[in-house]
């Protein structure tokens, strides 16, 4: 079935054939491609009929489709632009781009013009299943069962009805191999391009390769190919290695270079003639240039260039390693490693290939061992071999800088994520709901049969599934879980640091929940919301009647509550000192001892802590104890901010269910919002953003299906009109209008005028570069509305302009004398208030209106 030439079957012999497998049961007439004729046949076997409806085909309700899109937000993230940049390329065509899952669900699909319509008479759209056992002959569902590429054109579809189609599909699989899902393009069969397959094909192997980098984030990733200019397409094989060492992935173009054994877990000298440190160093360098690596006999030779995750350069110090940066500004003779048998030097000319390690270059009988005859470059090379029959090229011509090749990075290209359609809904041709029996399609992909390479790879950490859920695609995120996967039930406290409303609370009960403490007690405490008099009573707990007003009966405290279990001290930065030493105390002694005497009690708990505050600067100032700063740290984390995070798209498709559980329905959102969205800074971030679309929701008539900007709360609406206006005037005038003008428009009442006046203007070069501040930010009382900036014109520093990165609004960034900030504290104060007593003193209800966090209004209320 994979068609390397594509040439449709003569539609007068399909027929023929078609005859006779309805007549006979067989395909004697032998269609020229054997897939074709195996699908015909299972088709045939599962009971379809050619013509005609196609009764009982399955059909996800929204729901089930929302719950697909949630199990599979990896695919899809990382699908959505590989998607987006194939719609791009084939929308004179007319045709469809779609993503199914492995069960041949259809998860989304782009695609405009009037090839639309005809797609969804026949059910060619999200929440359809394309299955062969119910569509019978199809790209997605045969590409499933073949487990390779394939095209289907007209008549080759088994259903008549499909004859109209012409459709070509990939699979894509994830780094152990499994089919995921699959990447098809669709169109009228008319309107066909003899390209489309091989298009198809490079589009599912680039979006297998964001799902390794995304997956392997914290291992080292080695591209690999055999021409130098090939590293960094669709085509390089991939391999990621521990930090020990060990092959820990390997796609299926690297297994081909390297042998299936590459497969089975060994360590990477097992596969490469390389020593592991050495790679390690040259890895780790900060302008690695790709490595030329010869091996023995045929084999061909590999160009292989290497992506560090953060972090490593510095643990390679901590290893007793001399950090890359270091080595590359030395001279070759005080380059160390001898006794791994690897160098690296700074090739002056000179000297770089005399001293080498034992047994390293020189015993390599190449004679052009790095550094000899490559006198003119500066850059470092590294001998990466451990065996003399190797051969190791130094790479001497200008190599891509590091820079450059970031920006190439797959990962980081997720952030171009664009608008998001959220296709829901039911199919008014086959709108079945699915039965208990195909429901099951719509679990967690457990991985297509066949070779599974995981079975003999040495197991990659899986996140436990309270951690997994909260990965969606943002390699930041992902790499923070890893990292609290890693500490799990280790006596370890953590620090979990990060603007108001990232969502460190669900991440600290998700780390409860993961661990063997979790059916212990899981206890939040929020400092900034505790009156500062009763802090140590409710923390600590007190003996009846041990100070006026407290209950006769006493009170254990928070602390001993916890005790099992997980204490989650949030905002521990707002703690009064006296607090903190007593904490400290019970930290150390392990031990509560409750207000008013009483046997002091043991403790037993996991403790995490959580702060948007700099407590680092804190105990600079002498704000926050040193002591208890380092007894609170074991582990720090810092949750990304929204607008920093790549996995937007997949965070809304998690949250609209949440909000709309009253009014459970299919929605999607305007595209052009969605892009106004993912420019939106998100002051108050995850918080604010589910509180958006709660309000969308609720303001969605009964017939609408469609969050438009209308839909959204007025301050946001308001913002979003703002930064629309930023940005026309960044691509209309870079440069030109200062940001003072552009800065304070985003706030309300007295704030947004205080800050229009102050806007911070922009003119030199260096400053305007880096992105100067267009200040503005607290909206009034609610803080919510404009937190915006706009990055210094690129025209200032002679750059060519860039798309401008929008800035949050910083303190510093704002020019108010101190009575206008002390006035307008006051006046959201009393704003505050307001609104509070509007909500009967429900505090979360008041700070859900405002649109700010809990903490936040505790704080302004103070
Ligand atoms: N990964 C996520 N998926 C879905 N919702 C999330 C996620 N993270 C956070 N949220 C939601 O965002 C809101 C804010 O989260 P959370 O209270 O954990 O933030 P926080 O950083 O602790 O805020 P604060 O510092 O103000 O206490 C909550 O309603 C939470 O349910």
């Amino acid at each position: 079935m994979s068609k390397t030439s594509i040439a449709a079957v003569a539609p007068s012999r399909l027929r023929a054939a078609r005859r006779e497998l309805l007549e006979t049961g067989e395909l004697r007439l032998n269609l020229p491609d054997a897939g074709l004729c195996r699908s015909w046949l299972r088709s045939h076997a599962a009971g379809l009929s050619p013509v005609g409806r196609t009764p009982g085909a399955p059909h996800a309700s929204s729901a089930q489709l929302m719950r697909a899109l949630e199990q599979q937000h990896e695919l899809v993230a990382h699908a959505r632009p590989v998607m987006q940049d194939l719609f791009a390329q084939t929308r004179d065509s007319d045709g469809l781009v779609i993503l199914s899952d492995g069960q041949g669900l259809l998860l989304q699909a782009l695609g405009d013009g009037r090839f639309v319509d005809r797609a969804q008479r026949v059910a060619l759209r999200p929440g359809a299943i394309w299955d062969e056992r119910w569509r019978g002959t199809n790209a997605i569902g045969t590409a499933l069962v073949e487990r390779r590429p394939v095209a289907v054109m007209g008549g080759e579809h088994y259903l008549e009805r499909n004859g109209f189609l012409s459709c070509t599909a990939a699979p894509i699989r994830d780094p152990q191999g499994r089919v995921l899902g699959v990447l098809d393009i669709s169109g009228e069969q008319r309107s066909f391009h003899r390209h489309t397959l091989a298009l198809v094909r490079m589009a599912a192997r680039s979006v297998e390769h964001r799902l390794f980098q995304t997956r392997h984030a914290d291992a080292l990733r080695l591209q690999l190919h055999p021409e130098r200019e090939g590293l960094g397409t669709a085509g390089e094989g991939l391999l990621a290695v521990s930090e020990e060492g060990w092959i820990i992935g390997a796609n299926e173009t690297a297994l081909g270079w390297l042998g299936e054994e590459a497969a089975r877990s060994l360590r990477l000298e097992a596969v490469l003639p390389m020593d592991w440190l050495a790679v390690l160093r040259w890895a780790c360098m900060d302008d690695a240039a790709p490595q030329l690596m010869r091996r023995e006999g045929d084999a061909p030779a590999l160009w292989m260039r290497a992506s560090v995750p953060v972090g490593w350069r510095r643990r390679m110090v901590g290893m007793g390693l001399p950090s890359p940066s270091l080595a590359h500004a030395r001279d070759a003779d005080a380059a160390t490693g001898a006794g791994t048998g690897a160098r690296i030097a700074k090739d002056t000319g000179t000297d770089a290939s005399a001293g080498a390690g034992a047994g390293s270059a020189t015993g390599a009988g190449t004679g052009t061992d790095a550094g000899t005859g490559t006198g003119t470059s500066n850059q470092p090379y590294l001998n990466l071999a451990t065996s003399s029959a190797v051969k190791i090229d130094q790479i001497n011509v200008n190599d891509t800088p590091r820079a450059a090749l970031d920006q190439r990075d797959p990962v980081a290209e997720v952030n171009t994520i664009g608008p998001l359609s959220i296709e829901h809904g039911t199919c008014a041709e086959t709108s079945v709901e699915l039965t208990a029996d195909a429901s099951s399609l719509l679990a967690p992909n457990p991985g297509s049969p066949g070779r599974d390479p995981a079975a003999t790879r040495r197991p990659d950490l899986e996140l436990p599934p309270a951690l997994a859920a909260l990965d969606l695609g943002d390699p930041a995120v992902h790499q923070l879980l890893r990292r609290l996967h890693k500490v799990l039930d280790k006596p370890i406290a953590l620090l979990l640091q990060g603007e108001s409303g990232v969502g460190k609370d669900v991440l600290a009960r998700a780390v409860h929940d993961s661990g063997s403490r979790c059916k212990g007690p899981y206890v939040a405490v929020n400092c900034a919301a505790l009156p500062e008099g009763l802090i140590e009573a409710e923390l600590f707990g007190y003996r009846g009647g041990a100070f006026t007003g407290a209950s006769r009966d006493g009170a254990t405290g928070r602390l001993r509550q916890a005790h099992g279990g997980t204490l989650f001290l949030d905002e521990i930065g707002d703690m009064p000192l006296p607090m903190q030493a007593r904490l400290l105390r019970v930290l150390q002694d392990r031990q509560v001892q409750p207000l008013g005497g009483g046997a002091a009690v043991n403790v037993d708990v996991q403790l995490i802590c959580a702060s948007h505050r700099p407590l680092r600067e804190m105990v600079e100032q002498g704000r926050f104890r040193e002591d208890l700063y380092y007894r609170i740290n074991g582990l720090a984390l810092t949750v990304p901010p929204l607008r920093a995070r790549t996995d937007f798209a997949a965070l809304v498709q998690r949250l609209l269910p949440r909000v709309a559980v009253q009014t459970p329905r299919a929605v999607t959102m305007e595209p052009s919002l969605m892009t106004a969205l993912l420019r939106y800074e998100w002051p108050g971030n995850i918080r604010q953003l589910e509180q958006a679309l709660r309000v969308a929701m609720a303001m969605l008539e009964p017939w609408e299906q469609e969050i438009r900007i209308e839909h959204l709360p007025e301050d946001l609406q308001g913002a979003l009109e703002n930064l629309t206006g930023i940005g026309m005037d960044a691509h209309g005038a870079a440069g030109v209008c200062g940001a003072g003008e552009a800065g304070g428009a985003g706030g309300a009442g007295g704030a947004r005028s205080a800050n229009g006046a102050n806007g911070v203007s922009r003119t030199n070069g260096a400053s305007g570069a880096n992105g100067a501040n267009g200040a503005n930010g607290a909206n009034g009382a609610n803080g919510a509305g404009g937190a915006r900036g706009v990055e210094g014109p690129a025209t200032c520093s002679g750059l060519a302009p860039r798309p401008r990165k929008l800035q949050p609004a910083t303190q510093s960034s704002l020019d108010v004398s101190p009575e206008a900030g002390e006035a307008l504290r006051q006046h959201a104060q009393a704003h505050a208030r307001q609104v509070l007593t509007a909500c009967a003193g429900n505090v979360s209800e008041a700070a859900r209106r405002l649109g700010i966090g809990r903490n936040t209004l505790y704080r302004m209320l103070r």
